[in-house]
C-alpha cells in the first residue's frame, strides 16, 4: 500500500501536467479574440468603477450637505443625477462586457467544436471499434460546453471580481483606513471557510458531472439502437438501468446543490456579522464624533458587497477544475492520431484522376487481425486483372468484409500489401482512394439530406439531372415517384422511412454517378426481393462493364457468374477459379453449393 502512494502521487502530477497543457492549447482557441477580451477588461473597470461609486456620492450626500445642516436642494439634486447616471453607465457597461465575452466565448466552443469534429471524421474505423459512440457524443457536446465556461465564467470572474475586490479595498482604506484594517481581521475566517468547503465541494462537483455523462452517454447509446432493445424486447431492462442511472445523478445532483447553498449561506451569515461588527466599532467613533455618518454608511455598503466575489471567485473553482478536465479529454481526442497516415503521394488514374484507374489488384501475402494476436486473415495473396468480376464466398466470420476493409484502406495490414495498378494501397492518398473504390455495403448509410443530395453525397458539380438519370438507370425513379417531394424528399438519420431495400437502391444510384473504377458489393443485394434484385443486377451488370467488380455473397447464385470465385475459410483462400472449375472439383465450394440449394442438411465447417 505505502508504495502506491508516490505512484498516485506521480499519477496525479501527470494528470494535473496534461490538464495544464491542455488548457494552454484552449489559449491558442482565444487568440483571434483577443480584442474582444480587451475590451471585456475596459467595460468591467468602467461597470465596477461606476458601481461602487455609487455609495461614495451618498456618502458626500449624507456628510457634506444633510449632517452639515445645510438647507440647499441643488447639490442634492445634482448628486442624485449623478447617481442615477452611475447606475446607467454600470448597466450599459456590464451589458456590453457581457455580450463582449460572449462573442469570445462562444466563439472559441463553435471553432473548436468544428475542429473536433473535422478531427473525429479523420480517425480511422479501428478508433471507432475502440470508443463508445455515447461517449463521443458527451465529448463534443458536454466537454466543449464546459470549456466554453471557462472563458464566459471562470475568464469573466477572475477579471470582474478581481477588480471589484481591489476596487472596494481601496475605496474602504480611502474613507477610513483604521476600520478598514479591522475590515481585514476577516480574510483569515473567508480563508477558513473557503478551505473547508473547497474538497467537498471539488468532489460533489465531479460526482454529478461524471453522473451525467453517463446519463447522456447511455441515452445516445440507447436511442441509436432503440429498434435493437425493441426487438429483442429490453425496453424494461434498459429503462430500469436508465432509472439507476437518471436516479444516482438527480442524489448527486442533490448534495452539489446542498453544498452549495451551504456556502453560499456561510458567507452570508459572515457577512452580516462583519456588517454587525462594522456597525459596532462605527457606530461608537460617530458616537465619539472619530467617524462621519456617511463614511459609515458607505463603508457598510462596501463591506455587504465585499463577500460576492470573493464568494462567486470561490465557486469558479469548480468550472475551473471541470473545465481543465474536460480540456485534457479535448486535447486527447485532438492527440489521437488517426492509425492510417494519410501520407501517400502517388496518384492513380489517367490524367490523375483515380475513377479512370486501370484497375489491377493485388493481395501480397496478407496477414490482418483487428488486434495482432488473432489474425483473420492469414497470408493472402491474390492478382486480379482488370476489369475481372470476383465473387467472394466463405461461411460467417471467415474473413470477407475484412479483406475488402484492406482494399478500401479502413484498416493496414500487418504484414504484406495491397496494391491497385501496382501502387501499395499506403501510398495513393486517401481522398484518391475513396474515389477508386466505390463500397455498397448490405447496411447503407443515408445522411440527413434530400434524396439528390444523398445520391451525390452533397457534390454540387454534380446536377440533380445526373442523380435523376442514375436513379431511373437502377430502377429507384419509381420508390422516388411515391415520396411526398419526390428527388426533394428529406431524409432522416439513417434514412428511416424507406425500407432496407430502398434504401439500397440509393446507395447504386450513388455508384453509377460516381463510377469508381473499382467496385465493391458487400452483400449489397440482401435486402432485395429477387425481382428488385434482378433488376439492380441488370443496373451493375452495366455499370460494372470495364471496372473490377468484388461481389461478396452469402447466395452463391449472386456469384455464380464471376469470373473467378474466391472461396475464403477461416482466413484462408481455400479454392479459387469459375463456377464451373470448382463444382468439377467437388470440394468445399462444392458442398457450400449443394448446402445452398438445400441438398444437404449441415453446413460445412468454416
Ligand atoms: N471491427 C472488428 N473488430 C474486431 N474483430 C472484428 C471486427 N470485424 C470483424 N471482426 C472479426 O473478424 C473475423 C472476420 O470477420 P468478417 O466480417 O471479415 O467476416 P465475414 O466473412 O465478412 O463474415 P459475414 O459473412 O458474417 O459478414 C470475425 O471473427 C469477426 O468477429
Amino acid at each position: 500500500m505505502a508504495g502506491q502512494e508516490p505512484e498516485n502521487r506521480a499519477k496525479q502530477d501527470r494528470e494535473k501536467a496534461g490538464q495544464s497543457a491542455a488548457i494552454r492549447g484552449l489559449l491558442v482557441y482565444a487568440k483571434p479574440h483577443k480584442r474582444q477580451f480587451v475590451g471585456v477588461v475596459g467595460c468591467t473597470i468602467i461597470a465596477i468603477a461606476a458601481d461602487l461609486l455609487q455609495p461614495y456620492i451618498v456618502k458626500i450626500a449624507i456628510d457634506d450637505h444633510l449632517m452639515n445642516g445645510s438647507k440647499e436642494f441643488s447639490p442634492l439634486l445634482l448628486l442624485g443625477g449623478l447617481y442615477l447616471l452611475l447606475s446607467l453607465l454600470s448597466l450599459l457597461f456590464s451589458y456590453i462586457q457581457n455580450q463582449l465575452i460572449q462573442i469570445a466565448g462562444q466563439g472559441i466552443v463553435m471553432q473548436l467544436r468544428k475542429d473536433l469534429f473535422r478531427h473525429l471524421s479523420r480517425l480511422s474505423p479501428s478508433f471507432y471499434d475502440r470508443m463508445s459512440s455515447g461517449g463521443l457524443v458527451t465529448h463534443i457536446s458536454g466537454d466543449t460546453e464546459t470549456v466554453s465556461q471557462f472563458f464566459t465564467q471562470v475568464c469573466l470572474s477572475l477579471v470582474r471580481d478581481g477588480m471589484t475586490l481591489a476596487f472596494i479595498l481601496f475605496f474602504m482604506f480611502q474613507l477610513d483606513p483604521v476600520l478598514a484594517g479591522y475590515s481585514l481581521l476577516l480574510l483569515p475566517a473567508i480563508a477558513l471557510i473557503a478551505a473547508l468547503f473547497r474538497g467537498y465541494m471539488r468532489k460533489t462537483y465531479q460526482l454529478s458531472r461524471s453522473r451525467l455523462s453517463r446519463l447522456i452517454a447511455f441515452t445516445a447509446e440507447n436511442l441509436s439502437g432503440m429498434n435493437l432493445v425493441q426487438a429483442f424486447h429490453q425496453e424494461r431492462e434498459q429503462v430500469k438501468q436508465f432509472e439507476d442511472r437518471n436516479s444516482s445523478y438527480y442524489e448527486a445532483n442533490l448534495r452539489e446543490i446542498r453544498t452549495n447553498v451551504l456556502f453560499n449561506r456561510s458567507f452570508d451569515l459572515l457577512g452580516n456579522l462583519s456588517v454587525a461588527f462594522v456597525t459596532w466599532i462605527g457606530g461608537r467613533a460617530v458616537y465619539g464624533e472619530g467617524l462621519e455618518f456617511g463614511v459609515l454608511y458607505a463603508f457598510i455598503t462596501y463591506i455587504r458587497q465585499f463577500f460576492q466575489p470573493i464568494n462567486s471567485i470561490t465557486q469558479q473553482w469548480n468550472t475551473l477544475q471541470a473545465a481543465s478536465v474536460s480540456a485534457d479529454r479535448i486535447w486527447r481526442l485532438f492527440k489521437t492520431n488517426s492509425e492510417l497516415a494519410d501520407k501517400g503521394v502517388t496518384t492513380i488514374g489517367q490524367d490523375g484522376d483515380p475513377r479512370r484507374a486501370v484497375g489491377a489488384v493485388r493481395f501480397n501475402d496478407v496477414v490482418f487481425g483487428y488486434t495482432p494476436e488473432e489474425p483473420v486473415l492469414q497470408g493472402i495473396s491474390l492478382d486480379i486483372e482488370p476489369g475481372q468480376r470476383i465473387g467472394i464466398v466463405g461461411t460467417t466470420g471467415a474473413g470477407k468484409s475484412s479483406l475488402i476493409s484492406l482494399l478500401c484502406r479502413f484498416y493496414d495490414t500487418q504484414r504484406g500489401s495491397v496494391t491497385i495498378d501496382g501502387v501499395d494501397v499506403r501510398q495513393i492518398p486517401l481522398v484518391q482512394l475513396r474515389r477508386a473504390v466505390g463500397l455498397v455495403q448490405q447496411e447503407p448509410y443515408l445522411f440527413s439530406g434530400s434524396i439528390i443530395d444523398n445520391v451525390r453525397l452533397f457534390d454540387s458539380s454534380i446536377s440533380p439531372e445526373q442523380v435523376r438519370e442514375a436513379c431511373r438507370f437502377v430502377g429507384a425513379d419509381a420508390l422516388v415517384g411515391r415520396l411526398p417531394d419526390g428527388y426533394e424528399t428529406l431524409l432522416s438519420e439513417k434514412g428511416s422511412g424507406l425500407s432496407a431495400g430502398e434504401r439500397q437502391l440509393i446507395s447504386f444510384a450513388r455508384i453509377v454517378v460516381f463510377r469508381p473504377s473499382i467496385l465493391i458489393l458487400d452483400e449489397a443485394t440482401a435486402n432485395l426481393d429477387s425481382s428488385t434484385e434482378q433488376m439492380v443486377q441488370q443496373a451493375l451488370n452495366s455499370v460494372s462493364v470495364g471496372r473490377t467488380t468484388f461481389v461478396i455473397a452469402h447466395r452463391i447464385s449472386t456469384v455464380m457468374d464471376a469470373d473467378r470465385i474466391i472461396v475464403l475459410r477461416s482466413g484462408r483462400i481455400a479454392e479459387s477459379g469459375s463456377h464451373s472449375e470448382l463444382m468439377r472439383r467437388g470440394g468445399y465450394y462444392a458442398r457450400l453449393y449443394a448446402h445452398s440449394q438445400g441438398e444437404q442438411e449441415e453446413q460445412p465447417a468454416g
